[in-house]
């Protein structure tokens, strides 16, 4: 059974991470999304939030575990029995800093990472972007699902 982790903080999860986490799904047997517990970041949504969230929005790919880790993701990947991650690029920017991280993890762990190149569609779109631009009241619809949308109106509003 071919599985590989796809990591991140998704707070919250965007149409961009979206994108990635679909066409990853029509290259594996099962797609282990993994939410980071960072305690040092203050995050909007809670991590048990972030992973319903999640779950709700993955649910009709059907091969779409979410999970929660803290520390190293390797460790994780290891401890999952997945060889392989796949990370999103949406820039050149992003580029640097990933290529070392691939580095960095492979030398410590074997645990390769794969490169999607994001849709141009969403190239500029960040979670930390986006909920800057929602909390001045930002039309932010359409960048992310209705259900995170919802969500996230809420939680600022709130
Ligand atoms: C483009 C991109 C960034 N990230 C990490 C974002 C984060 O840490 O929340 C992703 C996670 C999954 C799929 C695509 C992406």
């Amino acid at each position: 059974m071919r599985r590989v982790v796809c990591p991140g903080s998704f707070d919250p999860v965007t149409n961009g991470h979206l994108d990635i986490i679909g066409r990853t799904s029509r290259l594996y047997d099962e797609v282990v999304v993994a939410v980071l517990i960072n305690i040092e970041k203050q995050s909007l949504f809670t991590v048990e939030e972030r992973i319903e969230m999640l779950q709700a929005v993955t649910r009709e790919y059907g091969n779409i575990r979410v999970e929660k880790f803290h520390g190293l993701l390797v460790d994780f990947c290891k401890q999952q029995g997945i060889p392989a991650i796949v990370k999103g690029l949406r820039a050149v920017s992003d580029f640097d800093y990933e290529l070392q991280m691939a580095q960095l993890n492979y030398r410590m762990s074997g645990v390769e990472t794969l490169f999607m190149s994001t849709n141009p569609e969403y190239s500029f779109l960040s979670s930390s972007r986006l909920k800057e631009i929602a909390r001045y009241g930002g039309d932010v619809s359409g960048l992310v699902p209705d259900l995170v949308h919802k969500s996230l109106v809420e939680r600022l509003r709130g």
